[in-house]
């Protein structure tokens, strides 16, 4: 794969501030009720401004950087065929698909042995003749990515030089991420050519692109086909929209995407992939893709049944840390994640702890994407034994090694309720996983108190008291 125009690109985002800053997160801006109602309320008396923002295209890509396995689920694959007539095909093996020499080698190369449980169906739809329209759902890793890398790749002529493959990505990060699969995958295949087309990345007026294959986001896209004709429309064989949940979350993407497929030809295939598939993602994607074949696979459950949960009674956060270095005292805590509502608390308690003599690392929302992989990275290797960290910054890391979940302060959404998803998503495991926990919850107010009530009914599972000054408690707990 040529990196000329890959090169070219990054030279041109580092000269982009704008474009990086999306790598920030925006965490200044809103100010959202949990402050005040949550946190207040729990006596930490913190600044609202310091609440963070979920980001979902932060989210997204920082679970592509932390993400070095495919993640395997037992669940079964969910396929919905627009002709129901047809023969369903699903293959075992990439021989199966008879897919280009140098593209077979690209596969083995990244270390695919077999394709992942979506690859099975998606890809013998994506690689049909005559083309077929597909709609994908299944939760980040499970494959999607390579999946239509693969596609669009197969269907490119090399000796064209125009754009054939079209793929519109939520930011430039992320298109990046996308850009990369493609040159590793395309590795043993110099001929097909990949460009950029994010902003930051001008090309002089007239100009008619001989790379096969364009990445970018909605705007710039769009620019390039309508305003500046750097890519005819009509040669496009294979569209791609990635992301789409991420993509309907940023204003203006769904009408820009809308858009471009307006201009493709009827006969491009038309490919889109989401990690979730609530109702809005799902009206965007049949509006997007006319006729699709469908395919889903459902996120494994996570459970509370192979979890003990406790609750510990204090008046303030020095107490609330004064209960953890007990608990530290009394058991052996192989790694342990610490989750706090606000930056500030965690900051706060990450001292406490290292002045305590812990290994501890700290995921906060001041820092880049790029910054918390990193810290993530470190702990899964075990560098630190302690995580502490806010809601934001975790939401959707595998906490897997992790056997001890401690709620320093209680998840609860911007209106001061329980946020009984985010608790399950902290503590629970997968059926498969199902090793054995341990979630520690620090209630230290009324209002924490009836927060803690709340979940306990809506899980139905008993949360029980523990007294952390009484250490012959306590070690019983980690029997
Ligand atoms: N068939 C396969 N065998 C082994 N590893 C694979 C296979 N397909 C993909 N992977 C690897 O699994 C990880 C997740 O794959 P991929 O990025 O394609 O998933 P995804 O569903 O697109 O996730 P995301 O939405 O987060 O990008 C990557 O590291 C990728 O290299």
């Amino acid at each position: 794969m040529a990196t000329d125009s890959w090169a070219q690109a990054v030279d041109q985002q580092e000269a982009a501030a704008e474009s990086i800053s999306n790598l920030q997160l925006n965490e200044k801006e809103d100010k959202p009720k949990a402050e005040e109602n949550g946190a207040k309320a729990e006596g930490e008396g913190e600044k609202a401004e310091e609440e963070e923002k979920e980001d979902k295209a932060a989210q997204s890509l920082l679970n592509k950087l932390i993400r070095s396995n495919l993640v395997n689920t037992t669940n079964q694959v969910e396929v919905l065929q627009r002709d129901p007539n047809s023969p369903l095909y699903s293959v075992k093996s990439f021989e199966e698909l008879r897919l280009k020499p140098q593209l077979l080698q690209g596969v083995y190369a990244m270390g695919f042995n077999r394709p992942s449980k979506i690859q099975e169906n998606a890809l013998p739809m994506m690689l049909a003749e005559p083309p077929q329209n597909l709609i994908a759902q299944s939760q980040s890793g499970t494959g999607k990515t390579a999946a239509f890398v693969l596609a669009m790749l197969s269907h490119v002529d090399p000796n064209n030089k125009w754009p054939q493959c079209l793929c519109v990505s939520p930011t430039y990060e992320l298109a990046l991420q996308t850009g990369k699969v493609i040159e590793q995958m395309g590795k043993f295949y110099p001929e097909v050519q990949l460009v950029y087309a994010i902003r930051g990345n001008k090309l002089e007026r007239g100009v008619k692109l001989q790379e096969q294959i364009v990445i970018g986001t909605p705007g710039t896209v769009l620019d390039w086909c309508q305003k500046l004709k750097f890519i005819d429309p009509k040669k496009i064989k294979v569209f791609v929209l990635d992301e789409a949940d991420v993509m309907i979350a940023t204003q203006g993407h769904q009408d820009q995407s809308i858009r471009i497929q307006r201009m493709l030809p009827k006969t491009c295939q038309m490919l889109l992939f989401s990690a979730t598939f609530e109702e809005s993602v799902w009206n965007f994607a049949k509006r997007i893709i006319p006729d699709p074949n469908i395919i889903k696979l459902k996120r494994e459950e996570e459970t509370l049944d192979t979890i003990k949960q406790y609750y510990v009674m204090c008046n303030s956060r020095e107490e609330k840390f004064h209960a953890l270095c007990n608990i530290y005292g009394a058991i052996t805590i192989a790694q342990a994640m610490i989750f706090c509502h606000t930056r500030k608390t965690a900051g706060w308690l990450a001292g406490e702890l290292s002045r305590e003599g812990h290994q501890v690392a700290l995921l906060s929302g001041e820092m880049q994407v790029e910054q918390r992989a990193a810290v993530i990275e470190r702990f899964r290797n075990g560098k630190e034994k302690v995580l502490v960290t806010t809601n934001v910054c975790a939401r959707g890391i595998d906490v897997e090694q992790v056997s001890v979940v401690i709620n320093f302060d209680l998840p609860v959404d911007k209106d001061g309720n329980p946020d009984n998803e985010t608790y399950l998503h902290r503590i629970g495991r997968t059926g498969r996983f199902g090793k054995r926990g341990l979630a520690i919850n620090m209630v230290d107010s009324r209002f924490s108190m009836n927060v803690l009530n709340r979940i306990q009914e809506h899980f139905n599972k008993k949360i029980e008291k523990l007294d952390t000054d009484d250490l012959d408690e306590i070690e019983k707990i980690a029997n």
